[in-house]
């Protein structure tokens, strides 16, 4: 079978009612599988050789690595050869490979568990997207799943529906034309590192039919040359926070400007010049709320002090709101208007940051870093 390509379809990304393109995956080598990886994995391995889906030659196996199961290659991945489209084609389907299914993990965290990171912005959204998730499911529950229990072949508990919440989330590839989200399931063996800068990695290529076919091969091109033995990595989400990188992926990433902490701040319907400074804000394209992301280290978000004046904004200062100032307040906002404003808005924030730091039962002393059995 060496050499030859040959393609397998996958109905479970496509079907003749949504004319969506199908994916065939096809490989261009054989490869054996690595011994240490687990019997599942091996089985599944064999199945795709059976198939004729990967070969001995295939650039990339799945492998046993720091970070769970992870894809490593045969050969060496040049960067002329990516460039000029060697690619790392691959598509599979499997399930379970993963040491911990994280964002599942944490979603499933007893609320004494989650207590551990109490105070913390992840605790709050932690809690949110796991409502959020059980309100879906009974949804899902009550219009699907028992109106068509005959197609279920197994009852479908909240844990499952949890469970493939999380392999969306964390394993699911976006952004592919035709489809908002594909799962392919060798292919979600890859692994992140904050060392990769760019996002350009999956691509959908024409099959052998051609443009006009509704088969197309999915096209994952590693972004770095990779020589061969090493594993090859790609770029999760250059925009995510930490937060939202231990919720959908269970770890936290190395790649300065992760470690955001988000300010919301609000104009009191109770403000006497609530209007006022609402009508201000919305022309400066802010709202009654405002969101500013604080990164650590990096110079804070340049709309925030305005709007923190402008919702400070009062008393002898209140002149700024007349409509003689419409089209100017605002560049007046980027500066200090006043020391009583100025100082009711340092006020504010020392409230606001006060009040953050009162719901952690910690401090940063009294941490102690447990080493975690489940951590890489
Ligand atoms: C798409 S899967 C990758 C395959 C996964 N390692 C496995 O064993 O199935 C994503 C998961 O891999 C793990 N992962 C990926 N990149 C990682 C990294 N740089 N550090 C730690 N864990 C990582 C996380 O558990 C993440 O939720």
């Amino acid at each position: 079978m060496a050499g030859h390509c040959r393609a397998v379809s996958w109905a479970s990304l496509s079907g003749p009612l949504t004319r969506k393109p199908s994916y065939k995956a096809s490989w261009t080598y054989m490869a054996e599988s690595d011994p240490s990886v687990p019997p599942q994995v091996q089985t599944f391995w064999q199945w795709l050789r059976e198939e004729g889906v990967v070969s001995s030659k295939t650039p990339v196996r799945p492998g046993v690595v720091p970070e769970g199961l992870g894809l490593v290659t045969q050969r060496d991945i040049a960067k002329t050869e990516r460039e000029a489209g060697g690619r790392l084609p691959m598509a599979t389907l499997y399930r379970h490979s993963s040491r911990v299914y994280q964002f599942y993990y944490i979603l499933c965290r007893s609320e004494e568990e989650l207590s551990e990171i109490q105070g913390t912005q992840l605790l709050s959204t932690t809690l949110d997207v796991k409502k959020y998730v059980q309100s879906e499911f009974l949804k899902v529950k009550k219009e699907v799943i028992l109106p068509n229990w005959q197609l279920f072949p197994f009852p479908i508990s909240l844990d499952d529906f949890f469970w493939a919440f999380g392999i969306i989330r964390s394993r699911a590839f976006s952004r592919l034309r035709g489809q908002s989200l594909v799962l392919i399931p060798l292919v979600d063996l890859i692994n992140h590192s904050h060392t990769v800068t760019t996002e350009d990695h999956a691509h959908e290529i024409p099959g052998p039919a051609g443009l006009f076919s509704w088969d197309l091969l999915f096209s994952l091109r590693s972004p770095a040359p990779v020589k061969a033995g090493e594993q090859v990595f790609i770029q999760y989400n250059l925009k995510k926070s930490n937060a939202e990188f231990v919720l959908d992926y269970g770890f936290v990433d190395l790649m300065p400007n992760r470690d955001k902490y988000m300010l919301t701040l609000k104009i009191s319907e109770s403000d006497p010049y609530f209007g006022d400074k609402l009508d201000i804000a919305e022309s400066n394209d802010l709202g009654q709320t405002a969101c500013f992301d604080i990164i650590l280290d990096r110079p804070l978000p340049p709309t925030m002090f305005p709007y923190l004046r402008l919702i400070a904004l009062g008393g002898s200062d209140a002149f700024l709101l007349e409509s003689s100032f419409t089209d100017s307040v605002w560049h007046h906002l980027e500066l200090p208007v006043s020391r009583a404003n100025e100082e009711l808005l340092c006020r504010s924030v020392q409230h606001v940051c006060k009040s953050a730091l009162s719901g952690y039962h910690t401090t940063l002393e009294e941490v102690t870093i447990h080493p975690c059995s489940h951590c890489f």
